[in-house]
């Protein structure tokens, strides 16, 4: 098979991606034409869909082409002081700069009280003065003169203390204020149509706030109420676009204030914390014309409110795969070159391309599919370049941060990424938390050799398949049935957690029981009484949450092979659904699977025929697809061992 439809040695032969983000966006044109189309008709949107998919680039790449849909009037947003009632500070929308009024504004400066050290001063000149007299005067005087200067005294003390109360009265006024506090601020500047950014649940940033003012928020000592006004993503969104993801996480309270602005256009700020000296200002209402972008993924939905929910008009799911085609896989391609360009990565072999498709493959969980979880691949392909430039593991392990991964290799230093820095990096589960978690436990696990393939045959022993963590590894089960003759015949799950899989099961033991009472089944027939049976089926030390009805075909062999204590061979795993006609049908992470029946060494793998449109890599394990219970059962009875006895 064609992998590219251009031939190279390394990526440095291919065309250089185009700088737009719009064109980088790969697998997603949908939701590109109906983004678009929602912001040139002002429409509000809402994108789903699973992580990595490309949710914020898409919003980014529509935001640095908003210039382009229509004419843009910068705005500037101001804030002025309100005489009248300080707590209710002015905002205003100015179209264009704001410019400065150089008038000089008439203000009434007070007489302010005389300061301590005034007071001082004119005490040390008025007793200097008073030993000059009294030293020059004769005896006789002295009595005369000390009663002027006590006059003359008290008379300072009253105008002082009657300017002190003055004073302090008047500055107790708004106009008593430092002309400087009386000045509008600006707020916001917007010289071009904005884009702006907001988590769900950063209400602050959301939707504005007014700061605390430790000095009580009044001149001359405090900050005035309209210096402290912070605005909100929804006003610097205005005749733009706001754009909030994790939608997951957004207080009911906020859906209700975003709401009110989608439906009044304008939303005032006020102090967010009651107790701040914000707390008790209050702007007018200020303009908020936005069109709103949300995101999050599937199941984040059922936390918006209803009439949030009504008011979006556009809401998209993106696509979390694409069909692997040779024109898909050449948009993988030029992903791959445009994350190496983007991050300042090292050029990448052809192989290592190879290696990147097939495992866009395995993420996508078929061979038919290729994944758009792309932020995943990214991940993987920075790490390949900096394995390749000799980090190790766990250097790399220590620099993921929130499911994002930034490179840490010396992009001097020039390197190919070859398809084994690729292969390093998958198998050592590092680009994913939870397969890590299920790889350490499966190393721990096997030490204890308590899955025993190709052993002799046995009764009631069957080895099924699953996959641990959501990030998929590949894991066997030993399923064990046991029957107890009983009063009451019943059947016991052990170690089933999922309700799928307690149901899936219990379906496959009425299956086995109705099969072998109407006696259909192509093995040697037996006379039991099935109203005297008590089942105890178990899966043996799986300690993880099962579910799902994957194991539905291993069980019911299992049930079939104690009741009729018929030896299963041990040489094979196997993963399949059963339905009620006695049909396989197809299961999730069939490759996965295989992939552990390969790990273990078992020689045989048999799964439903509808999952062969979806197996990767054959080699290295017989696969066996089937279709029906009848197929199945000639390949796992050991039925030499009846007809020997
Ligand atoms: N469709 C895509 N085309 C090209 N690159 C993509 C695409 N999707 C994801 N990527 C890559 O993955 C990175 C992360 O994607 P993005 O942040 O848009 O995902 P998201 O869907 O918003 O994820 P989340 O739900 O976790 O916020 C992008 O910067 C880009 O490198």
């Amino acid at each position: 098979m064609e992998v590219f439809s251009v031939k190279f040695k390394t990526t440095e032969e291919l065309p250089e991606p185009s700088p737009r983000l719009i064109d980088q966006v790969i697998g997603q044109d949908e939701a590109v034409k109906v983004v678009l189309s929602a912001v040139k008709n002002k429409r509000h949107v809402l994108l789903l869909g699973d992580p990595g998919v490309g949710k914020s680039m898409i919003v980014k790449a529509v935001g640095e082409i908003l210039d382009e849909f229509d004419n843009f009037t910068p705005y500037t947003i101001i804030a002025k002081p309100n005489l009248k009632n300080p707590e209710k500070p002015i905002v205003e929308l100015i179209e264009g700069e704001y410019k400065e009024d150089t008038k000089e504004e008439k203000i009434s400066i007070p007489t302010q009280p005389p300061s301590l050290m005034t007071l001082f001063l004119i005490m040390i000149a008025f007793t200097v003065i008073l030993s000059w007299l009294m030293g020059g005067l004769p005896e006789s005087k002295m009595l005369a003169t000390i009663a002027i200067v006590a006059i003359v005294g008290s008379l300072i003390a009253f105008v002082s203390i009657f300017l002190g109360v003055l004073g302090a009265t008047k500055s107790s006024m708004p106009n008593a204020i430092n002309p400087a506090d009386l000045k509008p601020v600006v707020l916001y500047e917007c010289k071009k149509r904005p884009l702006v950014r907001a988590s769900a649940y950063n209400v602050t940033k959301l939707l504005g706030d007014v700061k605390h003012c430790p000095l009580g928020g009044r001149p001359p000592l405090g900050t005035p109420p309209h210096k402290r006004i912070v605005l909100g993503a929804i006003h610097e969104a205005h005749k733009g676009i706001l754009y909030v993801d994790e939608i997951k996480t957004m207080p009911l309270e906020v859906q209700d204030y975003i709401l009110t602005a989608l439906q009044d256009k304008q939303l005032q700020i006020s102090g967010r914390n009651p107790n701040s000296s914000g707390a008790t200002v209050e702007t007018n209402p200020i303009p908020c014309d936005f069109i709103l972008i949300m995101s999050g993924n599937m199941d984040d939905v059922h936390n918006l409110r209803a009439p949030l929910l009504d008011r979006i008009d556009y809401k998209i799911v993106l696509k979390n795969k694409m069909d692997n085609t040779l024109e898909n896989r050449d948009k993988l391609l030029q992903f791959i070159v445009q994350e190496i360009r983007n991050n300042n990565l090292n050029p990448m072999t052809y192989d290592a391309c190879c290696e990147i498709v097939k495992l866009a493959q395995l993420l996508a969980g078929s061979r038919d599919k290729l994944t758009l979880r792309l932020r995943k691949l990214s991940n993987i392909i920075k790490m390949a370049n900096d394995i390749a430039l000799g980090k190790d593991i766990e250097e790399i392990k220590g620099n993921i941060e929130k499911d994002e991964y930034k490179s840490i290799g010396n992009s001097n230093k020039k390197v190919y990424i070859t398809a084994e820095h690729v292969r390093k990096v998958i198998e050592s589960g590092i680009y994913s938390l939870s397969k890590q978690v299920a790889l350490e436990y499966l190393r721990d696990f096997k030490r204890y050799k308590h899955i025993v393939p190709n052993d002799e045959p046995k009764v009631g022993i069957i080895y099924g398949l699953a996959v641990l963590g959501e990030d998929g590894l590949g894991d066997v089960t030993k399923i064990i049935t046991q029957i107890v003759d009983s009063k009451n015949p019943g059947t016991h799950l052990l170690n089933i957690s999922g309700d799928l899989a307690k149901h899936s099961i219990t379906l496959a033991s009425a299956l086995s029981k109705k099969l072998i009472a109407e006696g259909k089944l192509p093995l040697p027939k037996k006379d039991i009484d099935l109203t005297s049976k008590e089942i105890y089926i178990q899966f043996s030390q799986s300690y993880s949450k099962i579910d799902g009805d994957s194991a539905t075909a291993a069980a019911c062999l299992s049930i079939i092979s104690a009741l009729l204590e018929i030896p299963l061979k041990q040489d094979f795993a196997i993963t399949g659904s059963l339905d009620l006609s006695g049909n396989i049908l197809a299961v999730g992470g069939i490759n996965e699977k295989i992939n552990a029946a390969k790990e273990y060494g078992f020689k045989r793998v048999i799964i439903p025929e509808a999952n062969m449109i979806d197996v990767i890599d054959p080699e290295g394990i017989e696969i066996i697809p089937v279709k029906t219970l009848d197929e199945l059962i000639p390949l796992v009875f050991d039925l030499d061992s009846i007809s020997k006895n």
